[in-house]
């Protein structure tokens, strides 16, 4: 059966979507809002209905050239064939849904803050390895979830993938070949760069560490750009890029970043925005959505290496963070202590278990940042929250659906959301980093 659709939106993983007579489909193919198409029913079940673009009748007036080879079939982005502008139009209508339909929440919300370089912004790449014409290879996993061998990748800062092709090519002289589809030991390879110094930092993760990884390190850090280089051993048989095996280190264990004046440390496993230039816009409106003063007491749940947490301290009479990763939470206080950052405390554990232990301790918050992972807030920290009776709390979401789900509890208990502004941190993709700040009324 064919149809003929307009495009009216698309899904996270890039499937154009039309509608005719209240039945929803689900395209494939290189389609983009706009776009009127002529459309192959490829299956109908249990009222999804999923098509192949035939072709395009009309093209999207905001239609843009894709820059990436891997445009098309590559699970990262796919919104290179779309307008700028319009990517933005479509990130706050997707927010202004979710709000509504999951959170129940008519907040006003602000335009998407645009990131002004949208290609070459990620400061952090995640190749897995695989083989190509019978060498090692770095790739992506494409919208069928099969991997694939990349050449570029059009998101990320030039020298880190250029970085990942020398590694990788090391690593293939000595022999090694990939967990993934060729039964060997390497599994991924993660390249960060420092966005202030231009320092390297690489992890090379493995079922087994069981090659020379002194000799290899050695060619490896030949590469002056590289300063920091981990083989991490991660034996589970999932996808998860790093376990609870040993890390040894090469060079140096760290490579320092700067965001709002205070520098960072970077250790291997610790989580850190991928886009600097977003993060600190994001910050700057948690910050201002706090109106942090002398008195304030902070609690930062999920505070990663402190790069909330410290900026708040620097307003704020103490603050609290609490992270799940513990060398994390090492470097966090580390990090206070470069900068003369005294008024902090960092704890390592997790906020569901953290945030009554404080409360039993006799600590207590008026003030609240949460940041949590995709997964969101764990409803019993939702609870602990409203008995703190906070003045406000500002939640920072890279997932809207979890951020909604979370705001509609905090809502039934009188903390609505004032206001929202969502933040494009990750161009080219639909995803979207939203900051809500909410009051009692
Ligand atoms: C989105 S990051 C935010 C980190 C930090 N605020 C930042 O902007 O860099 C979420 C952090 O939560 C941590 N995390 C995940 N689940 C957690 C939990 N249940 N308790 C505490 N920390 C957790 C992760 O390790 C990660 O560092």
């Amino acid at each position: 059966m064919e149809e003929i659709l307009e495009i009216i939106d698309l899904t996270e993983e890039g499937l154009g979507v039309g509608k005719k007579e209240k039945r929803v489909y689900f395209v494939s193919g290189d389609v983009t809002v706009g776009d009127v198409v002529k459309v192959k029913v490829t299956s109908e079940k249990r009222g999804v209905i999923l098509g192949e673009a035939l072709e395009i009748l009309t093209n999207s007036p905001y239609r843009d050239v894709p820059r990436c080879p891997h445009f098309g079939y590559c699970g990262g982005c796919s919104l290179q064939n779309l307008d700028y502008e319009q990517q933005l139009v479509l990130k706050k209508t997707k927010v202004y849904n979710i709000m509504k339909k999951i959170g129940r929440i008519d907040a006003p919300i602000n335009s998407v803050l645009p990131n002004f370089a949208f290609y070459r912004y990620r400061q952090k790449v995640h190749f897995t390895f695989g083989s190509s014409q019978n060498k090692l290879a770095i790739g992506y996993f494409d919208r069928k979830n099969n991997w694939f061998p990349v050449t570029d990748c059009l998101i990320a800062d030039k020298s880190l993938v250029e970085v990942a092709h020398y590694v990788t090519e090391i690593l293939d002289a000595f022999k090694l070949k990939a967990y993934f589809n060729d039964a060997g030991v390497l599994r991924h390879l993660v390249v960060r760069k420092s966005s202030t110094t231009g320092e390297i930092q690489v992890v090379i993760t493995a079922v087994k560490l069981n090659f020379n990884v002194k000799e290899i390190a050695a060619k490896i850090l030949l590469n002056p750009e590289i300063q920091s280089l981990t083989f991490h051993e991660n034996p589970k048989k999932t996808r998860e890029v790093f376990g609870k095996g040993t890390a040894v280190t090469f060079g140096t264990r760290y490579i320092t970043e700067e965001l709002l004046g205070i520098s960072y440390r970077l250790t291997p496993l610790s989580f850190f925005q991928i886009n600097p230039v977003q993060a600190e816009k994001i910050y700057r409106i948690a910050l201002d959505y706090l109106d942090l003063g002398k008195t304030d007491m902070v609690f930062d749940g999920y505070s990663g290496v402190g790069s909330l947490t410290l900026p708040a301290a620097r307003i704020a009479a103490s603050v609290v963070g609490v992270e799940e990763i513990r060398d994390a939470v090492e470097v966090a206080k580390t990090n206070a202590k470069l900068n003369g950052i005294a008024n902090v405390n960092f704890f390592a554990g997790k906020v569901e278990e953290k945030l009554p232990w404080l409360l039993k301790k006799g600590y207590r918050f008026n003030k609240i940042i949460l940041d949590p992972p995709r997964e969101g807030v764990k409803k019993e920290v939702l609870e602990e929250i409203i008995k703190l009776n906070p003045e406000r709390i500002v939640y920072v979401s890279c997932n809207p659906a979890t951020q909604a789900r979370d705001l509609k509890i905090l809502a039934e208990t009188g903390y609505y959301p004032v206001e929202i502004t969502p933040v494009d941190m990750f161009s080219q993709t639909m995803h979207v980093e939203n900051v809500v700040l909410l009051k009692k009324k």
